[in-house]
């Protein structure tokens, strides 16, 4: 299996940043649409519908799948040999950042729902602010498997 990945590994590499920059595209863009969504659209309008229908298609049919085979093949990577050294910091930085995108992703899953049941208690000072948090984990993750510090 070491052989197999050590052969894939620039399509593994290949096909984790694709999936990665689907993910991110989808992670930017969805807290902008909740911010619109709770500033200029009223519970039950047709809009309201509609920004509902985009947030669905959204995560399920971008945001899920790419967060998906991000894990699937940056785990692939990780057990490839000689591409992760556990005694330096910049796994570590990676799989910490990475937890918290996968945290950030369930959060907005979650407030999806609340828009669903009209329950949304958000603000949309409350969503600009979390649209920061994938900026900061994505230049610590990048800096991390770039640097390799
Ligand atoms: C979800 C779990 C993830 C795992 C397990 C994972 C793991 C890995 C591993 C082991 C590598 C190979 C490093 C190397 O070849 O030296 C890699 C490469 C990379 N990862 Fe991830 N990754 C994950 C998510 C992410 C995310 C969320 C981002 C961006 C925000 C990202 C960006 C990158 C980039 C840009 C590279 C290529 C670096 C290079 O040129 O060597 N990864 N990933």
């Amino acid at each position: 299996m070491g052989d197999f990945l050590a052969g894939a590994y620039p399509w593994l590499k290949f096909l984790h940043v694709i999936s990665v920059i689907s993910w991110m595209a989808g992670l930017f863009y969805l807290p902008r649409l909740y911010v619109y969504h709770v500033e200029k659209v009223s519970k039950g309008s047709e809009t309201d519908a509609l920004f509902q229908l985009m947030e669905r298609r959204l995560l399920r049919a971008i945001m899920n799948p790419a967060m998906i085979a991000t894990w699937l093949f940056g785990l692939a990577l990780v057990l490839t040999p000689g591409i992760v050294d556990w005694s330096m910091i910049w796994p570590w930085t990676k799989a910490a950042s990475v937890l918290g995108m996968t945290w950030f992703h369930m959060w907005l899953a979650a407030r999806r729902k609340d828009f669903v049941a009209g329950m949304n208690a958000k603000t949309g000072r409350t969503y600009r602010m979390m649209n920061e948090v994938p900026t900061l984990l994505m230049i610590v993750i990048v800096a991390s498997v770039i640097v390799k510090f």
